[in-house]
């Protein structure tokens, strides 16, 4: 991502909350034509860094402000020395505000947007600037402007889009209708939701954002409550060890193992808690699976757990400060007292996997108890374990669900998948960028469960160790790369705990 992650902050906006941002500015004495001189600006360095004065660019430029980015960029391009075509979506008499201003100033023809024309001029551009719609995307596309993106996407040319691939829902990350696919996005002053949210993060391609002018200072006005999940979130909630410290300090995490032949998951999972930092893990077995954890375990201990009793017996020892029950434990009743007794003993508890099946003919029964619990709670479902436990959530966008399920639960809940999103109950959202597409292998939930673990028996509180273990976990995937198997993601920890001793940005 092509940013200075100082200058962009880690804050995600809704297209609302910028606009409110844009009102603010204007308010406090920038004029609003500044703001898209600067906004269009961007575009056209965007431009001049794929390309050379003489090239071939075309503008597809919409009615609003989008398209006047559009036609900032088309002059200024122009100026430099670029042979420019721009097309209009709309009636030039419609065009109103600042787009207007920036239409009168455009020293180049305009031609209405026929899609046919357009397509027959595609495959001579070096560029395409695509400023049709951005943050005012209010309905799905159709008609001759779905007509056209479809020729853009079917053409082999290069796409810039100007603050969103149009079709893109910037608060949501939908495709409305349809939407272009871009090589690269050039927002302003910070990323929105739809920049990272799928499916909206397929399509902007490169992500570039850009400063128009703005204060940041507005955004304590604003107060937005998701972000990128990038170490500025939770590093400075994250103990490093400290040379006066031992193992006590850094907790003890509990991992539940399921029977003999179901036991991998949990030995992953006790593995990654101890690698990133808890200062002792102890892997709880029913008897059935002690001799086969013996067999692999090393540095984790090992402790045999006997029904039910056996767990309230392990918890009398006040060290154990963090437990993770699920991972191959199996969906049953008993899996559901086992929880109960485990919300029930003040610690910390991650519930992954069976744990979460296990509720799904009554959640409101878990939720009751997280609310009753003691200690912090944090739920890990991928995809259709959230739909076993939140069915009432189907059809919401991945954000807003996350958020309403915190709610609901009254846990923190980290809602799984390619763009996972870590919430809050009090609304908090981060959503996370850094997971490579290898990272979705057998196992590696049961990793991440793990991770988070080790991070709430060092004390971490619960909405920062579900976000840093996310955020670990993905740049895990990424230092061990392709052909990587779950077993892989602990030792990749290593080095990527090493450049965040070094360097605390990550
Ligand atoms: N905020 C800021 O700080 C800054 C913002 N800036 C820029 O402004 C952009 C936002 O501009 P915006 O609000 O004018 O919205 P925009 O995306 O141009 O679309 C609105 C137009 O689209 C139309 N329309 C909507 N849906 C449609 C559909 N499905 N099919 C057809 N038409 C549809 C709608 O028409 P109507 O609903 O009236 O029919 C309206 O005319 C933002 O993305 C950024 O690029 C920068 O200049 C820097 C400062
Ligand atoms: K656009």
């Amino acid at each position: 991502m092509d940013e200075n992650p100082q200058e962009t902050g880690s804050e995600l906006l809704t297209p609302e909350e910028m606009g409110e941002a844009d009102r603010l500015t204007v308010d406090a004495g920038v004029p609003g034509p500044v703001l898209m001189e600067r906004a269009g600006g961007h575009v056209a360095e965007a431009v001049m860094r794929r390309c050379r004065a003489g090239s071939k660019i075309l503008i597809l430029s919409g009615p609003g402000n989008n398209g006047g980015d559009g036609f900032v960029a088309a002059r200024v391009l122009h100026e430099a020395g670029y042979r420019c075509q721009v097309f209009l979506a709309g009636e030039v008499d419609r065009l109103a505000g600042d787009a207007r201003l920036a239409f009168d100033a455009l020293p180049v023809a305009v031609s209405p947007l026929d899609p046919d024309l357009v397509a027959s001029v595609l495959p001579g551009a070096a560029v395409v600037v695509d400023a049709l719609f951005g943050a005012g995307l209010d309905r799905p596309l159709d008609g001759a402007v779905a007509q056209l993106i479809d020729a853009v996407n079917k053409a082999d040319v290069f796409v810039i889009s100007v603050d969103l691939p149009s079709g893109i829902n910037g608060e949501t990350g939908a495709v409305m209708g349809c939407a272009v696919e871009a090589k690269e996005t050039v927002t302003f002053f910070r990323f929105k939701l739809g920049h990272f949210l799928l499916p909206g993060r397929l399509a902007c391609g490169r992500l570039v954002c850009g400063q128009i002018g703005i204060d940041p200072a507005v955004l304590d006005k604003i107060a937005p409550s998701a972000f990128r999940n990038t170490p500025y979130l939770w590093r400075s909630a994250w103990p490093q060890p400290a040379l006066d410290g031992h193992k006590f300090t850094r907790g003890h995490a509990l991992v539940f193992s399921g029977g003999m032949t179901t036991s991998g998951a949990a030995r992953l999972a006790a593995g990654a808690a101890l690698r990133c930092g808890a200062g002792l893990v102890t892997l709880a077995a029913p008897p059935s699976a002690v001799m086969v954890n013996a067999a692999h375990l090393t540095a984790v201990m090992l402790t045999p757990v006997a029904g039910l009793a056996g767990i309230e017996a392990v918890l009398e020892d006040p060290r154990l400060n963090a437990a993770l029950i699920g991972p191959g434990y199996g969906v049953s009743p008993e899996t559901r007292q086992a929880v109960g007794i485990l919300l029930g003993s003040g610690r910390a508890v991650v519930l992954d996997a069976d744990a979460l099946t296990s509720f799904e003919t009554e959640p409101q029964a878990l939720f009751s108890r997280i609310r009753q619990a003691a200690g912090p709670v944090v739920l890990t479902p991928h995809g259709g374990e959230f739909r076993r436990l939140f069915p009432h959530l189907a059809g919401r966008d991945k954000l807003s669900a996350a958020r309403a399920a915190a709610a609901d639960s009254g846990a923190v809940v980290v809602y799984k998948g390619a763009d996972t999103v870590i919430a809050s109950p009090d609304g908090t959202a981060a959503i996370n960028g850094n997971a490579p597409a290898w990272l979705a292998t057998a196992g590696s939930g049961d990793v991440l469960a793990g991770i988070i673990c080790g991070l709430l028996a060092q004390r971490m509180p619960a909405f920062q160790a579900a976000s840093m273990g996310v955020w670990l976990h993905g740049a895990a995937g990424s230092a061990a790369g392709p052909g990587l198997i779950a077993e892989d993601i602990a030792p990749a920890l290593r080095p990527v705990l090493a450049r965040l001793v070094e360097n605390p940005e990550g």
